[in-house]
């Protein structure tokens, strides 16, 4: 009887609470700097994480305690040149993802992107990077289908001179896309992934209602608390999932398989794209592998850059950036049309500090710390911790290479002064093996879209628009603006010099 008695079982969860309470002190975690409660619970920081706050919560932690900060008892963020190199860069593709990742598993597969560990990771690099390569975005197959969509798109905008359009989610004026309508940055960065995925089979969402449908189940994913919830608690998620679903959805794409599954059963895809690749008998990839790959790659080409375009587009129409439209304006309008877009250089400081100031992906990337520990920038982190660096804070924190970090100014990448500086904490396409291997892609459809826009117009924000409106709001690693829309007004250039 005694062992049931209540004094017992007191002390027994009195003594379990103190070696807990000893273990954490104990921990090596202790001498990163941090707010105390972190070296005890991670409920503070999950607390910010279900309310969409996580990245701006390391943020205001890294302003505190400095680039190193411990945010739970097993996990610590890092702001430094030194994190990124180590975490990101050592041996090459940096530590292995952490268990985060499984959540992006498609139809039960493993992607390139949701792999954990290096080995895997490498083997399926191997074989999708070429189509990603710079020589491969750049052919004219490839080059051309991007620049067919931008010309549609910037038609498009045009049916709106004299109103305004919504560039984030296109609601149109009454609140349904109608065919009219279909012209958000998010339609374009669509048919461009998808055309390099797998043309002629892809998307045209910016003239077909059907598309556009197939769009915004991929982008506008709502389902954070969600996956949250199944990733920390799947036992908790399973039961409370038909009641959680009322309020956060699971997040379900059957158009986007559709499409995919149609597009990866066809067997002429051309060759620049990435579907001709893993259809190469040498890979012996499943049609499912593919789906997945290509799905994920959608998934990954649409938020990003529609969401970096439209964040860059919002800043330089504000009437503190009216100097750098004009600057960008002349550039383009003064430059030989057939100059390619990456041979403008203000063009490409001004996209560097749109992905330095709203990074698409602004939050952290979760590693493991390998077993035995490393010393991360100066403190022992032993193995199984999660470190991670976030780019909204890379971009940020040292006030010595970014001066006035939240000051917009295209300027500082002109400069030569501070370059390698500048270009080791820049990591909003990541760095090392696992970061964007889109990035080439990426830059070609923005760059292409800015050519066309400012060769032809000037952007101004509609008077509706608050800045809450824009701040940025996190979803599972992509940001967007908070209000979901972006209302913009388009000025002729003509008759301009
Ligand atoms: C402005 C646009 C983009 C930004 C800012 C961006 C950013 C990133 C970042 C930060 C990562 C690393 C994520 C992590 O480690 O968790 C990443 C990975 C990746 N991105 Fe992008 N991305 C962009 C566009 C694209 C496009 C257009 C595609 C493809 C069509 C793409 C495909 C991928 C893939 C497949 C990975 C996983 C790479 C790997 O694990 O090796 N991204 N991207």
């Amino acid at each position: 009887m005694i062992l049931f008695s209540p004094a017992l079982a007191g002390c027994f969860l009195l003594a379990l609470a103190a070696s807990y309470v000893w273990v954490c002190l104990a921990s090596p975690l202790r001498k990163v700097p941090g707010p105390r409660l972190s070296l005890f619970t991670s409920w503070v920081l999950k607390w910010h994480e279900f309310r969409a706050h996580r990245t701006q919560y390391i943020h205001r932690l890294h302003l505190r305690y400095g680039p190193a900060v411990r945010i739970a008892p097993n996990e610590v963020a890092f702001a430094s040149a030194e994190g990124v190199k180590e975490i990101y860069g050592s041996g090459g593709s940096g530590y292995d993802k952490t268990e985060f990742y499984n959540l992006f598993q498609v139809y039960g597969r493993r992607t390139m992107f949701s792999t954990l560990n290096k080995q895997d990771h490498a083997k399926r690099k191997r074989v999708l990077a070429d189509r990603y390569a710079n020589t491969n975005v750049l052919r004219s197959a490839s080059l051309d289908g991007i620049k067919e969509r931008s010309k549609r798109f910037v038609d498009r905008c045009s049916k709106s001179l004299g109103g305004s359009i919504d560039l984030f989610i296109c609601k149109g004026y009454s609140g349904f896309p109608t065919t009219n309508d279909l012209r958000s940055l998010h339609d374009y960065a669509f048919d461009c992934v998808s055309h390099h995925l797998f043309h002629p089979y892809g998307s045209d969402s910016l003239r077909n209602e059907e598309d556009e449908k197939i769009m915004r189940q991929v982008a506008f994913d709502d389902s954070l608390q969600n996956r949250l919830l199944s990733y920390y608690n799947p036992g908790l998620h399973a039961v409370v999932k038909n009641i959680l679903a009322l309020f956060s959805k699971p997040r379900e794409t059957p158009l986007a398989d559709n499409l995919v599954l149609s597009a990866t059963s066809k067997s002429d895809p051309l060759e620049f794209t990435l579907l001709s690749r893993m259809q190469d008998k040498n890979y012996d990839l499943e049609q499912l592998d593919m789906a997945a790959e290509c799905t994920d790659h959608m998934a990954a080409g649409i938020d990003t850059t529609g969401d970096a375009l439209c964040f860059l587009m919002w800043e330089i129409s504000q009437p503190r950036s009216v100097h750098v439209q004009k600057r960008l304006q002349e550039e383009i309008r003064s430059a030989d049309p057939a100059t390619p877009f990456d041979k403008l250089p203000y063009l490409d400081a001004v996209v560097m500090e749109g992905l330095r100031c709203f990074p698409a992906i602004p939050m952290s990337l979760p590693r493991y710390v390998p077993a035995g520990g490393r010393t991360i920038d100066g403190y022992y982190v032993p193995g199984g911790t999660i470190v991670s660096a976030q780019a909204y804070s890379t971009h940020r924190v040292d006030q010595r290479v970014f001066p006035e970090p939240e000051r917009f100014n295209p300027d500082r990448w002109l400069q030569d002064a501070g370059d390698l500086d500048r270009k080791r904490l820049f990591f909003a396409f990541a760095s090392g093996g696992r970061g964007c291997i889109g990035k080439h892609l990426a830059l070609a459809e923005m760059k292409t879209l800015l050519i066309d826009v400012y060769s032809r117009y000037s952007t101004q924000p509609e008077e509706s628009m608050t800045d809450g409106d824009m701040e940025m709001s996190d979803q599972l690693i992509s940001s967007q603006p908070r209000g979901q829309k972006c209302w913009m007004k388009l000025v002729s250039l003509e008759g301009t010099s």
